[in-house]
């Protein structure tokens, strides 16, 4: 090869590895398998060492992947956060530790540790309180996330104990566990809303979002494994793990201390084995040279400590035929495209389909009719097309084209902009979403109705008896067609009517999430009921009063004024309220705790840190305020927690509106 032609290589695979990075670290959906990647990477390190004259400084060997964002407050981090060296095979290992022998000599030990699959976050504590956590970034500096990494419980906002600097910072992972992410995935998708693709994609996704009380609602977790001070007190990185234990940290408790190379070999090989059993997912071990004066004599490369290395497990991967995409279609019209593949041994289960997400997922993957694909499973459940094998794709394959009409019911389907996901418009009519809506309806954390299940919900669909929700309501009148139907006895019809009325005392919150409104989920049906109290007023509210409502997002409230929009719902709604269920909540009869505030209005914005939206209401209301739904210029007191929308303080600001904190406002009521 030319030297021009080396340069251009080069300057090809610096290109490529830039997007690469943006797509993996900004808009979490890499287009390539971590292995690939990593072995791009390791082969334009290989030019640059031979053609250092071509070596770009901008080159993604020399920097950490990540960006900040414009979204939050950018801080320089004290102490650079790097990337770490990676390896796939145990010969790196081997060639790591005779590089460590010859520059220090044999008289060392490692502490290996779980490589856990998150994000990595800098905590800055002073005098044992947490003062602010960044993300990574781009390695030198970050976002600050601060509010929203309150939310992780296992993350301590107060810590204290023997040799603890009165200023330190610490690092780990924020990760979500596997169970947590199926439970989310899975409620996301029956609410409409688009799926991650892994634990680590919904980590890194939640901790960037504007709303801290959406953070809150989702379980992050951390585990800690860096401790920086510059009046650091401790000889060693497993002394410092041990000390931060003690004074309240959460550190892993699967971390050992090896005194050679093959006690590090063996910890990797007793892990590769037992990683699957574990409830968050690891992707490698990482080992780190243990002394604190030696990895000071080892230093650094232009991104990673040469002190430290990580073996990265492969995922187990195995190709298989995609024999054909059918498509599921859920109770609110969302349709999901699956993969069925010819059957398949792959992490000891025998995988038949895998999930496919949306369009996109297979535009990405420029998926053909019959193409063999390698399907990966990492710690996921589900498993996941990586990619198409090229090599075997069939002369005149056609390529895949999503469905435009209902596989169910051939409504043609609707996208809407900015969505991933298709929907079936026809809610009356598609079976699927007519049987899924009395489903969710009836089910446990709905409506609870006891002596009736999915699968007989299903039957009285096919019967004719059951096509709305208020025909449940109405199944008492049809006794002799119950009777009618096999297998099914006189108990259990009695049963099942009990059932039936005594749902009619289900508080409002779990009826109003029972109506399977697209993104009303149960916690923002509990918000909605308590906020409007009853349906009527929550049917008269416009979008600036039920975006005012704790946790309603502009996409929420969009969705609610849609649904009730439809004429439909509303004599569905009727005939729900006739049949006797609940539509408000008790209301405690309001005693005023003061007239302090008798005659001021408010406004309440943001995120608190020790009240809820809803809370900090009812406080003004039992003092004698009001809350007003639209700032204007009769508004006395706008008060404004953390990620107000910018608009309103421009408009507050604007109208010289004077903008108060909770802790003001606790003022005003117990002067
Ligand atoms: N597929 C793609 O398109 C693509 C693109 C970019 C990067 N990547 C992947 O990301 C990797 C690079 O990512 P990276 O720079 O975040 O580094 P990394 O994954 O190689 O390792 C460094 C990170 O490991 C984490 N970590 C977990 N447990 C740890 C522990 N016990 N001690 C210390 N650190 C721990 C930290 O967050 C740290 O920042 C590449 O190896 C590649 O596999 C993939
Ligand atoms: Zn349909």
């Amino acid at each position: 090869m030319s030297l021009f032609d080396v340069k251009n290589q080069m300057e090809a695979l610096v290109r490529e590895l830039k997007q690469h990075n943006y797509n993996y670290y900004v808009l979490a959906m890499p287009s390539i398998s971590d292995y690939d990647f990593d072995q791009k990477l390791k082969q334009l390190e290989a030019l640059e060492k031979a053609n250092p004259q071509f070596l770009d400084p901008n080159s993604p060997t020399q920097k950490v992947g990540g960006e900040i964002t414009k979204n939050f407050r950018t801080i320089v981090h004290k102490w650079p956060m790097m990337s770490l060296g990676n390896t796939y095979n145990e010969q790196d290992l081997i060639d790591f530790d005779q590089r460590i022998r010859k520059a220090i000599g044999d008289d060392f030990e490692y502490v290996c540790e779980l490589k856990f699959d998150g994000l990595s976050m800098s905590l800055t504590y002073q005098n044992g309180k947490l003062l602010r956590a960044v993300t990574r970034g781009d390695g030198t500096k970050g976002d600050e996330v601060t509010a929203n990494v309150k939310t992780i419980r296992s993350i301590p906002t107060q810590v204290s104990g023997n040799q603890m600097p009165t200023e330190f910072d610490i690092r780990g992972e924020v990760f979500m566990h596997k169970a947590a992410f199926e439970r989310l995935n899975e409620e996301r998708l029956e609410n409409g809303e688009a799926t991650y693709a892994n634990p680590r994609n919904f980590a890194s996704g939640t901790v960037k979002m504007q709303d801290s009380a959406e953070v809150a609602k989702r379980p992050l977790d951390c585990f800690l494994y860096f401790f920086y001070s510059d009046k650091n007190p401790f000889k060693t990185h497993w002394e410092s793990l041990q000390a931060v234990k003690s004074w309240g940290f959460k550190i892993s408790d699967e971390s050992r201390l090896c005194n050679n190379i093959q006690n590090v070999l063996d910890f990797i090989a007793e892990w590769d084995q037992k990683r699957f059993k574990l409830s968050y997912d690891i992707d490698g071990i990482v080992i780190k040279v243990n002394s604190y004066a030696q990895q000071q004599e080892l230093g650094f490369t232009a991104k990673s400590p040469r002190w430290a290395i990580s073996y990265k497990f492969k995922a187990q991967e195995v190709e298989t035929i995609l024999e054909k995409v059918s498509y599921q279609v859920g109770r609110t019209g969302a349709v999901t495209p699956v993969a069925n593949l010819k059957p398949v041994l792959l992490a000891g289960t025998t995988v038949k389909r895998a999930t496919l997400h949306n369009a996109n997922e297979i535009e990405r993957l420029d998926l053909h009719e019959n193409d063999t694909v390698l399907v990966e499973k990492g710690g996921e459940i589900i498993p996941k097309i990586i990619k198409v094998n090229l090599a075997k794709r069939l002369p005149f394959a056609q390529k895949i084209a999503y469905i435009n009409r209902c596989p169910e019911c051939g409504t043609e389907l609707i996208r809407e902009e900015g969505e991933a996901v298709h929907y079936c418009p026809n809610d009356e009519e598609c079976p699927p979403q007519i049987v899924g809506r009395m489903q969710h309806f009836i089910s446990r954390k709905a409506m609870n109705i006891e002596g009736i299940g999915a699968e007989t919900v299903e039957a009285f669909f096919q019967k004719g008896l059951l096509r709305h929700i208020s025909d449940i309501y109405d199944l008492k009148n049809h006794q002799n067609q119950l009777k009618a139907l096999d297998r099914f006895g006189e108990k259990s019809i009695v049963n099942l009517l009990e059932g039936v009325e005594k749902s009619k005392n289900m508080p409002f919150e779990r009826v109003l999430f029972g109506l399977g409104i697209r993104y009303v989920g149960a916690t923002v049906a509990k918000k909605l009921a308590q906020h409007f109290k009853n349906i009527d007023r929550l049917l008269k509210a416009n979008f600036e009063e039920l975006i005012a409502a704790d946790e309603i997002g502009e996409r929420i409230a969009q969705s609610i004024l849609d649904y009730f929009a439809d004429d439909k719902h509303i004599q569905e709604i009727n005939k729900l309220k006739a049949a006797g269920l609940t539509f408000e909540i008790e209301e405690k009869e309001v005693v005023l705790a003061s007239e302090k505030l008798s005659g001021q209005t408010f406004i309440i914005s943001g995120v608190f840190e020790n009240f809820s939206r809803d809370e900090l209401k009812d406080m003004i209301e039992a003092n004698g305020g009001k809350i007003l739904s639209g700032i204007s210029a009769k508004l006395n007191y706008l008060v404004a927690g953390d990620n107000m929308g910018p608009s309103k303080l421009e408009k507050a600001n604007k109208m010289q509106i004077p903008i108060i904190s909770d802790q003001d406002l606790l003022a005003l009521i117990s002067n």
